[in-house]
């Protein structure tokens, strides 16, 4: 997805997310009202990238991931070494053709499409398979080059690893004799409903991460899948991480972790909106008594574990698509969903 790096590119950003129909399709005329979206909700945006520090971090954080795999992928896969990553972001640069064209300049004869959405959408990581699509579209894939794709892994047992390592912490921090009753509030991005109701994988992939996190912690505290993250008006998946805090506070309930079960690393969704919308503002008007937010995987070795393991198993298992990349759907298995409908028409031919 990326994020802008300056507040000035803001606008280009929105502008991007609003016109991409396989992030949101809206009633009539997104060709217009999207940009009028965007236009409107600039400054909104502005100041909340300003108040996290003037920009968006994720791109520092994936360059992270991306040479700590690579290092760690060079010393448990000789073989397929030297490792590089390619950043390909969807709504800022480097664009998913950036990545591609680099990719081509450096002659690369083998390459992974990883996506860095441990659980699959339709409007996230199908948006950026659809880019992907676009690109090679009119044109034949260079000389020699494999392709193949991760698209999705919410239940790597190092991922649940990492999520439970970084929660037991968190909660250690919390006095012994309060820290069973915290309620563990699992909080991810949240979907329109009428995305949900196609039929889409990712609320279902992101309970089963929740699952075996709870799974691996032993069921230690009480815990809730809730949803942040809503734009616009029309509904979304709840229930809402801020209306489940307001909830609890009432009952008497007044201790929380928050995990960010769907983000791999530090932005806006985590900076702002948990860290000062809800930890900070929210906590302090509802009488909340302690609330801790646990950091996104980010640089955590049990998380570089996890990408190194899920890339070397899919290069050890051979899971190429080669050059029949484009004659095959590599992601949607849902036959409602709207671009299943795309791959499978214009790119499957099934
Ligand atoms: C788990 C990942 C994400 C899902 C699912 C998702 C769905 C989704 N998002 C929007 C609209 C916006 N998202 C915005 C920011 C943003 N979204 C994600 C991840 C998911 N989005 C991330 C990581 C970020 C932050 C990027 C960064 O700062 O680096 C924004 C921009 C910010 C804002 O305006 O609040 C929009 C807009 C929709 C419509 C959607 C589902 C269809
Ligand atoms: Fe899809
Ligand atoms: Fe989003």
């Amino acid at each position: 997805m990326g994020g802008p790096q300056k507040i000035e590119h803001v606008h280009d950003y929105l502008n991007q997310i609003m016109t991409d129909r396989d992030m949101i399709q809206l009633p009539f005329a997104q060709d217009h009202l999207g940009p009028w979206i965007a236009k409107r909700r600039t400054p909104e945006v502005q100041k909340k990238y300003q108040e996290i520090g003037g920009g968006s971090p994720i791109l520092k954080w994936t360059n992270t991931q991306g040479e700590l795999l690579c290092k760690r992928l060079d010393h448990v896969s000789p073989n397929t070494a030297p490792h590089k990553h390619y950043v390909a972001f969807r709504y800022v640069p480097p664009y998913t053709k950036d990545a591609f064209e680099e990719l081509e300049r450096d002659n690369v004869a083998r390459a992974v499409i990883f996506s860095q959405y441990p659980q699959y959408s339709c409007a996230t990581s199908g948006s950026s398979f659809n880019a992907i699509y676009t690109h090679f579209k009119d044109r034949n894939l260079p000389n020699g080059l494999r392709l193949s794709v991760i698209d999705r892994w919410p239940t790597h047992p190092l991922l649940v690893k990492c999520f439970a390592d970084l929660i037991r912490k968190e909660l250690a921090q919390i006095n012994k004799e309060k820290r069973n009753n915290v309620i563990i509030l699992f909080s991810a991005h949240s979907l329109p409903l009428k995305t949900v109701n196609r039929g889409d994988s990712y609320p279902s992939e992101v309970g089963a991460t929740v699952q075996l996190v709870m799974e691996e912690l032993g069921f230690c505290n009480p815990y809730q899948l809730v949803w942040q993250s809503k734009v616009g008006p029309l509904p979304w998946l709840g229930p809402f991480t801020d209306e489940a805090i307001k909830d609890y506070v009432k009952k008497g309930k007044k201790n929380f972790v928050i995990v960010p079960i769907a983000f791999v690393n530090e932005h806006i969704e985590t900076l702002h909106e948990l860290d000062i919308e809800y930890c900070k503002e929210l906590a302090h008007e509802v009488g909340v008594e302690e609330i801790r937010r646990v950091p996104a995987p980010n640089d955590h070795p049990l998380f570089i574990e996890a990408l190194t393991s899920i890339v070397h198993n899919h290069l050890q298992n051979k899971v190429t698509v080669g050059e029949k990349f484009l004659n095959r759907c590599p992601h949607c298995t849902n036959a409602n969903c709207y671009h299943s409908k795309k791959w499978f028409s214009e790119v499957c031919n099934h």
